[in-house]
């Protein structure tokens, strides 16, 4: 990536709008480029891969640069993550900062403490070094760095894998099936998808891997009911619909109107007619309480911490705290106490979230067991996996980590509520 002059002006613009992270990064980018209509998308295209790219590598970037501004960063940026020497930089730059890139250009990041290598903040890896080793946190840190491959999901009621696979073959797109999702399709590039006449007849939707394994561990059946109790913009409610061969009913529950708005272009994309995507106030809602006892399976895709997707939005790392994190937690509790009073007896409920911490994950679970021990046990996610010939062990509870499985890192857990009555 070499920003001619307008790009480099272009960036720091760019910079000074995302930086003080008000706002998630991609929000104020869209911001961004909203308020500058003039800028064409081959140039956004850069703009968006420098800021981001900058995001991924700021803690190193700012113990390079004596004074922190957008131009420091950009140039110790360009220099470090692009390769660009001080000639292709010449135009930028003068004297005196031409002697100081001279200077960071020979400091290598492994001299760095660990904090700067894996790119994470202090209180992130006093977390981590809880339950990983430092070598563990620095190969985890490392792959966060990277950005994330375009995975898709075949919409099984419109289209095959292979089918898919051959198409976008025939369009010169480069694409394999995924090592795991028996839907999923990852791409080498980075083409324009949402313009992919796979796309826009409904045939493929955008989900990273490690989101399509939870429909497979929830494996819902044709007629029954179904809550997605957190469904966002309702990219697991999809899948859902898609699992069931669109019978039986899935409610698609969350408290934004703005995220569920999202999902109704993807739902008549889909082809669905079993998916009713419904506002809530809070986990309390009155419609939650009719439907309580009668739900067969219930994913809870919590709202958690983000920091298993790191590879996408590197900008969670400043807008989290370890009091964002007490929060979520609450959030998380009452969430899925709530959503597990909807089950039958017998039925599944999946909880899961796409943060690295045992805190929001394992820990919220176990708390759940303890306080509803007659009626829920825990399912092995490894054999549930298994026996849809889904090779992915790792354990009883669901866990990946970009460095190991390339996906975003991500947590399930999968209980299933006994014949007794609730609590
Ligand atoms: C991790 S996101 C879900 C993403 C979604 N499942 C998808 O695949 O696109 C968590 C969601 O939980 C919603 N949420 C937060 N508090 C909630 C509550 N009390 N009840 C239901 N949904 C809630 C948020 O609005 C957010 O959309």
């Amino acid at each position: 990536m070499r920003p001619s002059p307008a790009q480099f002006d272009m960036t720091i613009a760019a910079i000074r709008t995302v930086l003080p992270l008000k706002a998630p990064a991609d929000a104020l980018l869209r911001q961004f480029f909203r308020e500058h209509p003039m800028i064409g998308q081959n140039d956004r295209a850069i703009i968006a891969e420098i800021v981001f790219g900058i995001l991924r590598h700021r803690i190193f970037l700012e113990c390079l640069t004596e004074k922190i501004t957008p131009h420091s960063l950009l140039l110790a940026y360009l220099a470090k993550f692009e390769g660009m020497n001080l000639r292709e930089l010449a135009t930028f730059i003068n004297d005196s900062e031409a002697k100081w890139l001279a200077r960071i250009k020979a400091i290598s990041s492994t001299s760095q403490s660990l904090t700067i290598q894996a790119e994470f903040p202090e209180w992130l890896v006093e977390k981590l070094q809880k339950f990983m080793s430092d070598n563990e946190i620095l190969e985890l840190g490392q792959a966060l760095q990277c950005p994330a491959p375009l995975d898709l999901r075949v919409n099984t009621l419109l289209a095959k894998q292979d089918e898919v696979l051959a198409t976008l073959n025939q369009q010169g797109i480069e694409a394999n099936a995924t090592p795991y999702s028996p839907i999923g399709i990852r791409l080498t590039g980075k083409p324009a998808i949402n313009k992919n006449p796979l796309f826009l007849s409904g045939k493929i939707e955008v989900q990273d891997e490690s989101s399509q394994i939870l429909g497979y561990l929830l494996a819902p059946r044709r007629g029954e009911m179904v809550v997605d109790f957190c469904a966002g913009a309702g990219g697991k409610a999809l899948m859902l619909g898609a699992l069931m061969h669109s019978q039986g009913r899935i409610y698609a529950f969350d408290i934004s109107e703005k995220r569920l708005n999202n999902l109704k272009p993807r739902l008549k994309r889909s082809g669905l007619s079993n998916l009713h995507p419904q506002r809530i106030n809070n986990e309390n809602d009155a419609r939650i309480k009719r439907l309580q006892g009668k739900i067969d399976r219930v994913l809870v895709d919590a709202p958690c911490s983000g920091l298993g997707t790191l590879r996408r939005n590197p900008d969670l790392k400043w807008r989290q705290s370890p009091q964002s994190i007490d929060e979520l937690k609450t959030k998380q509790t009452v969430i899925l106490t709530s959503a597990a009073k909807l089950l039958k007896p017998g039925g599944r409920l999946v909880y899961a979230t796409c943060s690295l911490l045992p805190e929001e994950n394992q820990e919220i679970i176990e708390h759940f067991l303890s306080e509803n021990a007659s009626c829920f046990t825990r399912l092995n996610c490894a054999h549930i996996l298994s026996q849809q010939n889904i090779p992915l062990d790792t354990g009883e509870y669901l866990q990946l980590f970009p460095n190991l499985h390339h996906t975003d890192g991500f947590f399930a857990a999968a209980l299933e509520r006994s014949k007794e009555n609730l609590a």
